[in-house]
């Protein structure tokens, strides 16, 4: 279901042309309810916290489920980049259980680059759930190489902040993800950094996983010259064989 106006529409279809940009990247924005996806998102992408109709596709959205699609260009390092962030809302009161056997997730979680993480400080069972969520994430993709970005949102409601700063941090460390504490209202400038390290955390796996093709690559040239030289080596043989006086060899070589 589309929300977002006619203009909104037009600027995804036009910006979605491959030739503007180096890379592309799939970011997943995974939490609980109202810890703030959405005004993450719309912040980065250049809306408003509240922009309820900035260029955004919801696919799916009902009382338990919803899943929002933005598209995000940005420059990171030099390198311009279009990020299409998804953003997901499930129910995981059942365990890990649900989110392994729903395959629009399941999918979602192997295509993805990347991962945001986010919780609110507000509320200790939007931590959970965001514990909860990596470990569906891992349980899905099956190894330990994902880019992670673990973000503690609403830091400018201080009063009423249960989740403590050591808390977070802590997780993050032993999920081995970076840690942010944002906050949309008082420090919107300070998003565009989540996405910035998500995506260099993504750059990173992939120049690694080239590394690692390259001798793979190297020995395949190396075959395909050994076969060659040998293919040509059988012909000159079989010509030969053919032939029968040296001069006419000659002549044909
Ligand atoms: N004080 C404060 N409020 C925030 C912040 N971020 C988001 N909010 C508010 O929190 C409420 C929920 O934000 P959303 O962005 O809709 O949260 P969500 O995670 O997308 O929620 P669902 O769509 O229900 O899953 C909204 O009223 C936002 O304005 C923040 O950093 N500080």
């Amino acid at each position: 279901m589309w929300r977002g106006n006619n203009r909104s529409r037009e600027r995804l279809r036009s910006e979605s042309d491959c030739s503007v940009y180096d890379e592309e990247y799939r970011i997943m924005i995974l939490g609980a309810e109202s810890v703030g996806k959405t005004a993450i998102c719309q912040v980065f992408v250049g809306g408003k916290e509240d922009d309820d109709g900035y260029d955004r596709l919801v696919i799916q959205k009902t009382a338990k489920f919803r899943r929002a699609e933005f598209c995000a260009w940005d420059a990171v390092d030099g390198q311009t980049c279009c990020m299409r962030l998804t953003e997901i809302r499930m129910p995981l009161t059942g365990g890990s259980q649900n989110g392994t056997d729903d395959p629009v997730f399941k999918t979602l979680t192997q295509r993805a680059d990347g991962f945001l993480l986010i919780y609110s400080v507000t509320n200790i069972e939007s931590f959970w759930s965001a514990m909860e969520y990596y470990h569906l994430v891992i349980q899905i993709r099956n190894h330990s190489d994902t880019p992670l970005v673990f973000i503690a949102n609403k830091t400018d409601c201080v009063n009423g902040q249960v989740v403590t700063s050591s808390k977070g941090r802590e997780a993050a460390f032993d999920i081995c993800a970076s840690y942010y504490e944002t906050s949309v209202r008082s420090d919107p400038d300070s998003i565009k950094f989540v996405f910035h390290d998500v995506i260099r955390q993504v750059r990173s796996v992939r120049m690694h996983a080239r590394s690692q093709e390259q001798p793979c690559t190297k020995m395949r040239g190396l075959i395909h010259r050994l076969s060659w030289k040998s293919k040509k080596k059988q012909s000159k043989s079989r010509l030969r064989q053919k032939l029968n006086s040296p001069e006419e060899i000659k002549k044909e070589l």
